[in-house]
């Protein structure tokens, strides 16, 4: 039998240290015990770690011997961990063959893959659209996103000798639906989100079936037929607690029966009144990544992007940026909150709750250490570890009509917002009046026109009880770091605003929290933020 181990009595392969790691590491195939005490081999199988053993066989015989086999096939491995690889890993069909070659680098991993849509297939998706409403029904045909699309899918089918066939189906409903819209000549946020769903859909199949044609098993999933159930919210749906136990059933219950790599796509769900598709809000795919990681327990979740980790700024504002080693779930939840690009905002929750390490890794350089997020790290020596900008804000001003001492002011406010379903960023509030921004993420991803009378309406509604002075076009620059050094991060900070000649507008610092934001002028934000990377990052010049 095949890495046997032989014990003289099954007391003592239940004392062996050897019996207790391979039962932990091997993942045993079939057990033999040959008379001798059963109860010990069963206490010592209670104990071990992975628990699957296939078959359990009791002899009389002799002799004590206790036999294992075991194999490396996946047939015996448990799921191990998740790995999500963008738009930006799987442009093309060289990028798909890379990513695979990749996973399978990890022999001794069982990934769950989580993928996007192939390149920008999401934006060309939304343009298609959008073209749709206004072109007519005759020359959706002729929509240029829509021919980048298809032809994009089809080569890259061909290029990894995968039958066309897996995307033929999803290419021709593509077309109808453009044609749908054309004749109704809207374009809903249900619709859209039915519209984007076409991305993930074809790069998993595609991604599936050249798995597949290389020998490594892999079965490809729809996130919103395995149980993402999401709310209503169509363009930016949150997670319901129910997805968890769904995910798990689905995809532990597959793998049990018929062990095949999980290619499953990223940022769809399904409503739970709908029945319909919905989105998680862009970029969601990281946060299907963490909520997979949660739901099957597993060791580590893995985003791969195409930069080598999370960096100390947008390397479009400055190409220089450093990659940061460590991260605290807070630190990396601030960041993607106040706009870093890299990761999605609410991707890091489902980690954080399930306490399970998230690594952004570069899928074009795989050797690069990347960034490892976990609850907590040494904060000895951190001072500040990124700044981040997040543009076109909106914020408000808000002084109270009443007199000095008037109770009940704030909370008005915040009913008010309540009540509008507006969410709001930073705060800086004194017992009459209160400044704010609006979260442009839950208020921009409504038609422009509803915006502009959503802004209108919150005005109307605070000057029953305030005087209301509205600034647009401003930027949150946010300082994540150790924010128990404050008072140094802030000497350097206003240093540098002064030599810039930048006024700030509006500061604001929760007590325990992470982040220190700045608000100023749009126009001023991106030399703002290189000034500040180099006071932090480079030297000590002020640059
Ligand atoms: N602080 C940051 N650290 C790393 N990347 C950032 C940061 N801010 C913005 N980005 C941008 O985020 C991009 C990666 O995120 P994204 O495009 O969503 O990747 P993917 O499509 O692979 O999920 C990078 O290419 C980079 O331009
Ligand atoms: N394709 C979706 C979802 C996503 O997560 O994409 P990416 O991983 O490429 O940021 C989007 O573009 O928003």
């Amino acid at each position: 039998m095949a890495n046997a181990l032989h014990f003289s009595s099954t007391l003592q392969a239940a004392a062996s240290p050897v019996f207790s790691k391979r039962m932990n590491k091997m993942h045993c195939k079939s057990l033999r015990v040959q008379t001798g005490n059963y109860n010990s081999v069963a206490a010592c199988l209670a104990q071990s770690r992975s628990n699957r053993v296939l078959k359990v066989s009791c002899e009389a015989a002799s002799v004590d011997v206790l036999e294992m086999s075991m194999t490396n096939n996946q047939a015996e491995k448990q799921l191990t961990c998740v790995m999500k690889f963008g738009g930006s890993s799987l442009a093309s069909a060289e990028r798909m063959r890379e990513v695979a070659e990749l996973i399978l680098s990890f022999p001794n991993e069982s990934p769950v893959i989580v993928l996007s849509a192939m390149g920008k297939t999401t934006n060309k998706l939304l343009l298609a659209g959008e073209k749709a409403v206004s072109c007519g029904v005759t020359n959706v045909d002729s929509i240029e996103e829509l021919s980048f699309i298809k032809e994009l899918h089809l080569r890259t089918a061909k290029e990894l000798e995968v039958d066309e066939s897996v995307i033929a189906k999803h290419l021709d409903e593509l077309e109808q639906l453009l044609n749908g819209i054309a004749m109704m000549k809207e374009l809903t946020p249900r619709t859209k989100d039915y519209l984007v769903s076409f991305g993930e859909c074809m790069s998993t199949r595609i991604f599936a079936a050249y798995m597949n044609k290389i020998g490594a098993k892999a079965r490809q999933y729809d996130a919103f037929e395995i149980g993402f159930i999401t709310t209503d919210d169509f363009t930016n749906a949150d997670i319901l607690e129910a997805t968890y136990p769904a995910v798990a059933q689905s995809l532990h219950g597959d793998w049990s029966r018929d062990p095949a790599i999980p290619i499953v796509t990223g940022f769809l769900g399904k409503g739970w009144r709908s029945c319909a598709i919905t989105t998680l809000g862009r970029g969601g795919s990281d946060l299907t990544a963490t909520t997979i990681g949660k739901a099957l327990g597993l060791r580590e979740i893995q985003v791969w992007k195409d930069v080598d980790g999370v960096l100390t700024c947008d390397p479009n504002i400055y190409p220089h940026a450093e990659p940061v080693p460590y991260l605290t779930f807070d630190e990396a939840a601030e960041l993607a909150y106040f706009g870093a690009q890299v990761l999605h905002p609410q991707s890091m929750r489902p980690a954080r709750e399930a306490d399970i390490p998230v690594r952004v890794k570069n899928s074009y350089n795989s050797n690069a250490p990347g960034t490892l997020i976990t609850r907590a790290r040494d904060m000895r020596k951190a001072v500040l570890t990124s700044i981040v900008l997040k543009r076109n804000v909106t914020m408000l001003d808000i002084v109270s009509t009443r007199m000095l001492g008037q109770y009940g002011f704030l909370a008005k406010v915040f009913s008010i917002f309540e009540d509008l379903g507006i969410s709001v960023d930073v705060v800086a509030t004194s017992e009459v009046s209160i400044s704010l921004t609006l979260d442009p993420s839950k208020l921009w991803c409504r038609e422009l026109i509803q915006q502009a009378s959503e802004l209108d309406h919150v005005v109307e509604e605070l000057e029953k009880i305030a005087v209301v002075n509205l600034l647009q076009h401003r930027s949150i620059i946010s300082l994540i770091g150790n924010v128990q050094r404050s008072s140094l991060i802030l000497e350097k900070v206003f240093n540098v605003l002064r030599v810039k000649g930048i006024n700030v507008q509006m500061i604001s610092q929760g007590a325990s929290k992470v982040n220190i934001s700045l608000i100023v002028n749009d126009d001023e934000a991106e030399q703002c933020v290189r000034s500040l990377h180099a006071a932090f990052f480079e030297s000590a010049s002020l640059n």
